[in-house]
């Protein structure tokens, strides 16, 4: 149930039409709110008095002279239509007999014009039920009389009905505050006329007694109940929603000895005024906030209307007046309840729930789609492959268009224009693959047409160096933590070093020429500014050192080269990279490497720093566990031996209980003052630690390229790498200069990529071909 809003009863006025109307002692001005009464009689005590008395009342409207069909639109519509939103409805008439009570909530059966808020109400359900096209809805009925404290189904005798008890009916409390009639029939109608059948056999059976007054009065209570349920079509959930809609005709409330009635007649007035007194006492104690008990179990009526008085719905009243001078008493009497009603208020709100049965077979019903959703995926998927495998890369090879978008790509991509290549499917990321390869390759003939018939330096070069990312990685990985600040090169001991019959070091003229070509060079940045991140990793040792050794050749290898080594000059040897990295950070990478050193030695102090910050933190919060222990000892020895007191009655600090306590006070200062410092100083460590990390992975980057560059590769290279769209650390550039694939392959590789996967089709294909040719053959 949806959280509610308090709402008051709504009362209107109904005159029956009268030639006596008495316009002397009810007045009824212009505002069709207001009611003034003048009476000569003390309506309580029943006797005549002399003075005139008075009375206003205040209502939500007087139906004076109002014809049957404004009555309902004006007292009922609202209520009838908040039945489709949810909201539980009751409307009730209320009067003395012959008041109209029965003429408002019926009406007249003769005429169809004259038919009153039932009738009506039934048309209006069943138009709704026909518009609202997006719900499904089903309304019952039943029909309730309350005659003499006794409840009977006026509906008992549809057979079809459906009740849970057929026995005695109870009223019974529902959990949510609602209550129920135990045993009375339900009967389910699809249109207008059955409903109005059933409502005219409940009006038949409805126990008519013989009156003075009048002659078809009703002497019960009758409660005719539309029972609303409602549920999307449109939302396949589980919820939906109920409403009941309580239309309400109370017997009259005339008195007993107005009656002179006798015998069984005098018995239900009896009855009658008893549970009209009881809905009086129900109403004045809902009106009233500080009573918090309700009396709705004194009678079936009260008990029965429960929920329509006092909890989730919209009430409205009908008090039915019978405007004539002798009826002024009455009047007066059902005004008084009226107005009483309308302190009274409920709080209406939205019958929502879940049903559980269709809970769960929603989520069945989920479950068993999306199990069928991941079948349908998983045969979509193996298709996809099989697809890939055999037949459907001849369909999903890429059009020209797309072979050049690809080709774009891989172009701008190279250049820096794009920062990704999305994946679209499998052939295009092949494709993707192909280009970059063919890249490589095209831009390594380019090479090899260049250089490799001039110079024969540059295919030893090639033959003999290992890879550059492989260089770069395990000469990284070389440098270590051995020098006297802490840094520098991890050297290999001597008898670890490969033995070299060159010169170690490049000639002096050498030196400079590769000094001026890195100066020149665009790619590299002010010292001071040291943002580059590391890619290589940082930890380096002496065994690393080893990955320099020349790879392992075979004899004739060897031999080949040591003739090749004769015929050049050994000055073409590149140096140990040990001893080019110590001329490194003496030349070319001294900024670098004294920045570094400036770093570390910062770092190194601050870490001092925080050892003794430390060391200090540590043992002020030791002499602060003791003097607190010793100020507790002393508490509680002061305690057994009992409390100092001054004069005026304040306890007495001692000198010794003070002077730990000033100590306590100044041992926590001095512990907030070291832990700020500490965590300063700390933030200052990982700071400095980050700078030498920086400066660190600079230096051995920068070196690396500044030993192959100046080294390895000769001018030639450079030139086609900086001009081709490969940029140095976009590819191994060793490989580009070691791979040697032949022109074919290059240009082979896109197909063969695709045969690769037309291998199963062709393999397939063939053996069909053979198993033909037998066949012919045999
Ligand atoms: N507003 C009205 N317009 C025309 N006729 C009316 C109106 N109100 C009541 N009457 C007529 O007055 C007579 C008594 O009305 P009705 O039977 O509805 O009174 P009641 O309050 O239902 O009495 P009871 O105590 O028997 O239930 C009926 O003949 C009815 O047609």
């Amino acid at each position: 149930m949806m959280s509610s809003q308090v709402s008051p009863v709504k009362v209107f006025i109904r005159i029956r039409p009268t030639a006596r109307f008495a316009h002397e002692l009810i007045e009824c001005p212009p505002d069709q709110q207001t009611l003034k009464v003048r009476s000569r009689k003390d309506s309580d005590k029943g006797k005549r008095n002399n003075q005139l008395s008075s009375w206003v009342f205040q209502l939500n409207g007087i139906l004076d002279n109002v014809s049957q069909e404004d009555t309902y639109d004006r007292v009922a519509r609202s209520v009838v239509l908040g039945a489709f939103a949810g909201y539980n409805g009751t409307i009730m008439c209320f009067g003395q007999t012959g008041a109209g009570k029965t003429y408002t909530m019926t009406g007249a059966a003769e005429t169809y014009k004259h038919r009153g808020i039932i009738p009506r109400a039934l048309q209006e359900v069943f138009q709704e039920v026909e518009h609202r096209v997006d719900h499904t809805f089903s309304v019952h009925l039943s029909f309730l009389e309350i005659y003499n404290e006794t409840m009977v189904d006026l509906l008992s005798s549809i057979k079809k009905g459906k009740s849970l008890n057929s026995g005695v009916l109870t009223v019974i409390e529902e959990p949510g505050g609602g209550v129920s009639v135990k045993g009375l029939s339900l009967h389910l109608v699809h249109n207008e006329e059955e409903a109005l059948n059933l409502l005219f056999e409940g009006e038949m059976n409805r126990i008519i007694g013989q009156h003075a007054l009048n002659k078809h009065s009703s002497r019960s209570h009758c409660i005719f109940t539309i029972h609303i349920e409602s549920r999307s079509r449109t939302l396949s959930d589980a919820k939906y929603i109920t409403s009941k809609l309580n239309l309400v005709d109370l017997a009259g409330s005339e008195r007993l000895s107005k009656t002179g009635s006798e015998g069984q007649v005098q018995m239900e007035a009896m009855y009658i005024n008893k549970s009209l007194s009881f809905l009086e006492q129900v109403i004045l104690a809902l009106a009233d906030s500080r009573r918090e008990h309700v009396p709705f179990r004194q009678s079936k009526l009260t008990h029965a209307l429960k929920d329509s008085l006092g909890g989730n719905c919209n009430t409205v009243l009908v008090a039915n007046i019978y405007g004539e001078a002798a009826q002024i008493e009455e009047t007066l009497s059902t005004l008084r309840f009226a107005s009483r009603m309308k302190c009274v208020q409920t709080k209406p709100s939205i019958n929502e729930h879940v049903d559980p049965v269709k809970s769960v077979t929603i989520y069945q019903l989920q479950v068993r789609r999306l199990e069928k959703e991941i079948q349908f995926l998983k045969e979509e998927l193996s298709m996809c492959n099989t697809l890939t495998y055999r037949v459907g890369v001849s369909n999903e090879i890429l059009s020209e268009r797309q072979l050049e978008e690809v080709r774009s790509q891989v172009q701008r991509y190279l250049s820096g224009l794009l920062d990704e290549i999305p994946i679209v499917s499998i052939t295009q990321t092949q494709e993707v693959f192909a280009q970059f390869k063919k890249v490589v390759l095209e831009q390594q003939k380019k090479l090899r047409e260049q250089i490799a018939p001039r110079n024969p330096r540059v295919e030893k070069a090639m033959n003999t160096t290992p890879s550059i990312v492989a260089e770069v990685q395990g000469s990284v990985g070389a440098v270590g933590e051995v020098d006297s600040c802490g840094y520098g090169l991890g050297l290999a001991k001597s008898s670890q070093k490969h033995q070299r019959t060159v010169s170690p070091k490049p000639s002096k003229a050498r030196k400079d020429k590769q000094i001026s070509r890195k100066e020149g060079a665009a790619s590299q940045p002010p010292v001071e500014n040291i943002t580059v991140q590391a890619e290589q990793p940082l930890n380096l040792s002496e065994s690393d050192m080893t990955t320099h050794e020349p790879p392992k050749q075979a004899p004739e290898q060897q031999q080949q080269q040591q003739q090749q080594q004769q015929q050049h000059p050994r000055t073409d040897s590149p140096p140990p990279k040990a001893e080019a990295f110590e001329d490194f950070k003496a030349e070319r990478g001294s900024e670098i490497n004294r920045i570094l050193k400036e770093n570390k030695a910062v770092l190194s102090e601050r870490t001092t720093q925080l050892r003794v910050l430390t060391d200090v933190i540590n043992t002020t919060k030791r002499d602060l566990d003791y003097i607190t222990y010793e100020l507790r000892q002393f508490r509680e020895r002061k305690q057994s031996q009992g409390q100092f007191v001054s004069s005026e009655g304040e306890p007495v600090l001692e000198e010794a209980e003070l002077s730990l306590v000033m100590q306590l006070k100044e041992l926590k200062n001095r512990y907030r003052q070291a832990y700020e410092d500490f965590s300063s100083t700390k933030t200052e460590v990982s700071y400095c630690q980050h700078l030498v990390n920086q400066c660190r992975t600079r230096l051995l980057t920068e070196f690396e390229r500044w030993y192959n560059e100046s080294f390895l590769f000769p001018d030639e290279v450079l030139s086609v790498l900086e001009t081709g769209p490969v940029r140095p650390g976009h590819i191994p550039v060793d490989k580009a200069l070691t791979l040697m694939d032949d022109e074919e392959h290059s240009d082979g590789l896109h197909h063969k990529l695709h045969a690769d996967s037309t291998v199963s089709f062709y393999n397939a294909y063939n053996r069909t071909l053979k198993r033909r040719g037998s066949r012919q053959v045999s």
